[in-house]
């Protein structure tokens, strides 16, 4: 069916994920937007494409873990669920109880910020129905052969944290390989900044995306980082490596806000809750949990500021605002666009850290002697509404780096400085409140001593 010139959501009772197949190094899963009459459906086919890995997919063995092209697919629903929010998902495919419970969790915390800015509470916990049950997935009764001391896998964003991550790899003698889904400028510069080998998958949306959202499709945050999460797992899977290694920090683990009873969380994909959620769901597929961990979990953002200040020769390169990762290069910035809430953000949290000059070249500017940005850097200390929608840290972060450049002669004379200055003891007193770091369970044994460098103050 094409797209209709008006999208009417509530025409739409059920998404159903109808299945997945793998042909010459691409997986295409397959989606549908269900309503009364079957010639209205809409379908859908999102692709992932691994064959730039250089990995063969002659054969039957070359196929990809079939638990892993499970979660995969069922993991990227969000963004076809999205469009209409139907009170029902269904599984076109016999499923586990755990597979439905990692399904429900997903939704929930996932798509919590697109449910409260589209004011839909229903939509996080729809009905979900399967073409069966499954006591056990197939494969799950072979032994994991997977390796911990194999190499590690990196997700690279093109920010500072994955660069922190990718630092104290390398000071420990270990050679990770960088992944990236698709291309961006910011993480192709920082995998040349660091020496080590690079891999991608590219992801496509369904094209029809575009045309729905014009034609009045809800739209809205997904947790995007756990469908990156699911490729790193099949993309280690192919190419023999040990553990997807996270750059996810402690500060992703606080809630924006609750609303009717639910913690809703921009970073949900990069929080423990998800962390645990996905490192139980392999258990259960018979598959190791230390195939995905986060390094950086111990760490609020200000302590990962203060790790990345030495990281000198990725200056230059790393870009941390969001605007540069847009899917449509026409689209993209290039680098950071100095308004955003994730830009103010690691402005003032790198600030104190790595000098003025040096942060003012890095952003072109002195965002903080800007009048502008006063009502979000309030937001972001936490003196207004909720914390902004965005991979920032917590408030108490952003008002300790406040605080400690009030007194620092080079910046006491800035605009947001000078005013924030007022509220001096506010801030003082919310500073105080800075979360501890906090060593993570998740951490397997094999990187204990990766760890507790780490952690060396
Ligand atoms: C780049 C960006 O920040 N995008 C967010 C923005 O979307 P926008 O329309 O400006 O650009 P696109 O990302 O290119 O999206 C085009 C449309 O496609 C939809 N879509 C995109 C990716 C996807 O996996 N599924 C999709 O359905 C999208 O909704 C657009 O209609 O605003 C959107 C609405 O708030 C956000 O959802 C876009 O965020 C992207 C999914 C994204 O990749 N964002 C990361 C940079 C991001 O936010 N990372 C988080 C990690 C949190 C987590 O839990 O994963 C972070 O940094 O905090
Ligand atoms: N396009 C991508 N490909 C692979 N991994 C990604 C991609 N985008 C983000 N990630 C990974 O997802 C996690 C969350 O991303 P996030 O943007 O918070 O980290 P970052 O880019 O390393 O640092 P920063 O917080 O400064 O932006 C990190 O482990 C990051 O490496």
């Amino acid at each position: 069916m094409p797209v209709p010139a008006e999208f009417v959501p509530a025409y739409f009772d059920t998404l159903v994920i109808s299945g997945y197949d793998f042909t010459d190094g691409q997986v295409r899963s397959h989606y549908a937007l269900t309503g009364p009459d079957p010639a209205q459906s809409l379908e859908f086919t999102e692709t992932f494409d691994f064959r730039e890995l250089g990995a063969t997919f002659d054969g039957p063995e070359d196929r990809p873990d079939e638990r892993l092209l499970r979660l995969l697919t069922i993991t990227a629903c969000v963004s076809y669920y999205k469009l209409a929010a139907p009170s029902r998902l269904h599984l076109g495919f016999a499923v586990t109880d755990f597979e439905r419970d990692y399904l429900a969790q997903v939704i929930r915390g996932g798509l919590g910020e697109f449910a409260y800015e589209n004011d839909l509470p229903a939509a996080l916990e729809p009905e979900i129905t399967a073409d069966g049950a499954l006591e056990q997935v197939p494969g799950a009764q072979t032994p994991d052969t997977w390796r911990v001391d194999a190499p590690a896998l990196v997700p690279v964003g093109g920010g500072k944290d994955s660069i922190v991550t990718i630092e104290t790899l390398k000071a420990d003698g270990q050679q990770p390989v960088l992944f990236s889904v698709n291309q961006y400028q910011p993480i192709d510069d920082t995998i040349e900044v660091s020496g080590l080998t690079g891999v991608r998958v590219r992801r496509r949306l369904d094209p029809k995306m575009g045309e729905l959202n014009k034609a009045g499709a809800y739209n809205g945050h997904i947790p995007v980082t756990a469908i990156n999460s699911a490729i790193a797992l099949l993309t280690a899977d192919l190419l023999s490596l040990g553990s997807v290694v996270m750059s996810n920090e402690q500060s992703a683990d606080i809630e924006n806000l609750v609303w009717h009873g639910f913690d809703v969380n921009h970073q949900w994909s990069k929080s423990i809750v998800y962390e645990n959620l996905l490192r139980q769901t392999l258990a259960d597929y018979g598959l190791n949990p230390d195939r995905y961990f986060s390094l950086l979990r111990a760490l609020p953002e200000t302590a990962i500021a203060d790790r990345f200040a030495s990281c000198t020769q990725y200056f230059d390169v790393f870009v941390s605002c969001n605007r540069s990762f847009a899917l449509d290069p026409e689209r993209r910035r290039s680098r950071w666009c100095g308004e955003c809430p994730k830009c103010l953000f690691v402005y003032v949290i790198l600030a104190p850290r790595i000098g003025k000059e040096r942060i003012c070249e890095i952003f072109d500017g002195d965002l903080l002697d800007e009048t502008e940005h006063l009502e979000l850097y309030r937001e972001l200390a936490g003196m207004t509404k909720h914390k902004p929608f965005e991979c920032v840290g917590d408030y108490a972060e952003v008002a300790e780096s406040l605080v400690s450049l009030m007194d620092r002669p080079e910046w006491a004379d800035d605009a947001i400085v000078v005013e924030m200055t007022q509220n001096r003891d506010e801030l003082t007193e919310r500073a105080a409140g800075k979360a501890p770091i906090v060593p993570s369970k998740n951490v397997p044994a094999h990187y204990a001593r990766v760890f507790d460098a780490l952690l060396a103050p």
